[in-house]
């Protein structure tokens, strides 16, 4: 690492804006000398306790005084990052807080980088990866649920998980190994039934934190649901009735939305985006075929679709319609539409749809309890678990599967002590790519640049 990686560095802490206060972080070896240059304190600056909050004067290069302030002190390792680091809690005054910054800068600071204070305290050994990681989870969770999974991560459970994987497969390799070190005569024959069995009841855990950390994956990202359909037939006027607000434009003009418009929601503890897209049909003129180019490139990242049509009108778009009903990725909820125009009880109802009126909001309630179930159908755990909440961990947990089952493979097939130990070898080897403790700079550098500047 070189040296100049531990510039000291500074930023604020706290999103900008009017507000009480304001907190801007420091830390590295200059710290204390940088900020008794923009303090004006009642004590010996260099006597201040560990922890203990001071009031203070921030003032500028003519001492002029620019805002009364409170500062705590904390001394490396003992301190977040594990280097010196002062935290100075100002009004909460955009002004305040730029000219802080301002003055930090001119007198030696660094302004940090994005999660440069958190990859420090991974560095320094305060936090291992995971946690480090599960630190961006917990500021962006949208939901209590994603919320406690991250809590969950950040105290350590999902390393202690990680760490028992790693455990199990070291056992394996230490009896690979004496078999391999000792002559027959010394150690008992290895036992292929039981390796292969132990592999293998490793392999089924780690495939259900798979599938339980896809489910949260999504639920993190939102579930994305579509509302699709031929054009009139009142997607945009659902959405607003769905959001409750005039957000998109309503016309009885075929062809009003050209371009997809997304919203974010909770529904019942769930994260959701819904889309409302650009209508579909085939006469469409150029502006409107990109809209619809765009609705068919939504299609293939959608987790649900609603269909929606107006009641006793043909099925046009076929192609699409069918579809979205046979693709086994996508659940599907076809919804007629318009029935205040018709006479209630001359409507034929067909059970595998949902009759409403976008308009005048008749049966919201059910199509949203169907789309309820349809959510928790994709992202229900059974059990409340330590599960996996990033794509790179994710990534890594798949390796981490294909490789032992080449390895099961390898041992019904070829069963040499040499070719297993090494792939069993292999696999420790991803466990601590996933918990930091084999990784590259660069590798640190793109985990951190998910994280926002002061974290
Ligand atoms: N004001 C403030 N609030 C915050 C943070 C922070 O950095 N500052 N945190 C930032 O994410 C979170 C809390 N996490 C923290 C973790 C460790 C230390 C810390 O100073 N640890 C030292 C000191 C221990 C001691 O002397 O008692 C250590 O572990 O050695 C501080 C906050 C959320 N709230
Ligand atoms: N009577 C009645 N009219 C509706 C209903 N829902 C929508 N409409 C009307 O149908 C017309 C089209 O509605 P939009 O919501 O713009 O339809 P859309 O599917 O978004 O249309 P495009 O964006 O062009 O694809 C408007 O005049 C709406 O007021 C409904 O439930 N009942
Ligand atoms: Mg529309």
């Amino acid at each position: 690492m070189k040296a100049n990686n531990f510039d000291t560095i500074c930023a604020p802490a706290t999103v900008r804006g009017e507000s009480a206060i304001a907190v801007i972080r420091i830390s590295g070896s200059e710290t204390f000398s940088i900020v008794s240059k923009i303090i004006k304190i009642n004590k010996d600056f260099s006597q201040l306790e560990h922890k203990k909050a001071e009031v203070a004067y921030l003032i500028d290069n003519n001492q002029t005084v620019i805002d009364k302030v409170l500062l705590t002190p904390f001394y490396g390792p003992n301190s977040f990052t594990g280097e010196d680091l002062i935290e100075i809690s100002t009004h909460g005054s955009p002004t305040v807080v730029d000219k802080t910054i301002e003055l930090l800068i001119e007198n030696g600071c660094r302004l940090a980088k994005e999660g440069e204070f958190t990859k420090r305290a991974f560095i320094h050994g305060k936090m291992n990866l995971v946690e480090a990681e599960s630190i961006i989870d917990v500021i962006e969770s949208k939901t209590d649920k994603i919320l406690s999974y991250a809590t969950k991560n950040l105290m350590g459970d999902l390393n202690k998980k990680l760490s028992i994987y790693s455990k199990n497969l070291m056992n394996l390799l230490e009896k690979l190994n004496l078999a391999i070190d000792f002559d027959e005569e010394f150690v008992e024959e290895t036992n292929w039934r039981k390796i292969k069995q132990s592999i293998e009841d490793t392999i089924k855990k780690i495939e259900k934190d798979i599938q339980n950390s896809k489910k949260m994956m999504k639920e993190k990202r939102g579930v994305i649901v579509l509302l699709l359909g031929p054009t009139n037939s009142g997607k945009s006027t659902l959405m607003n009735t769905i959001l409750d607000e005039e957000r998109a434009i309503v016309s009885e003009i075929a062809g009003t939305t050209r371009d997809y418009i997304s919203e974010e929601l909770v529904i019942k503890g769930h994260h959701v985006r819904l889309y409302d897209t650009a209508g579909l049909r085939e006469n469409a003129d150029q502006l409107e075929k990109l809209g619809i180019k765009k609705t068919r490139e939504l299609i293939d990242m959608a987790d649900i679709a609603i269909y929606l049509r107006e009641y006793n009108t043909k099925l046009t778009n076929k192609k699409v319609y069918s579809h979205l009903k046979n693709d086994s990725s996508i659940e599907f909820l076809e919804v007629i539409n318009k029935i205040d125009l018709y006479n209630k009880n001359k409507i034929q109802y067909k059970n595998d749809r949902i009759y409403i009126s976008a308009k005048d909001k008749i049966n919201i309630d059910e199509l949203m309890n169907r789309l309820l179930n349809k959510i928790e159908k994709l992202t229900s755990m059974k059990k409340i678990d330590t599960i996996v909440l990033n794509q790179r961990q994710l990534d890594y947990l798949i390796r981490l599967k294909n490789s032992l089952k080449e390895t099961v493979k390898n041992i019904q097939q070829t069963p040499f002590e040499e070719l297993i130990s090494e792939q069993i070898q292999e696999a420790i080897e991803i466990l601590e790519i996933i918990q930091g403790r084999k990784i590259t700079e660069e590798m640190l550098n793109n985990i951190f640049d998910r994280f926002c500047i002061g974290k």
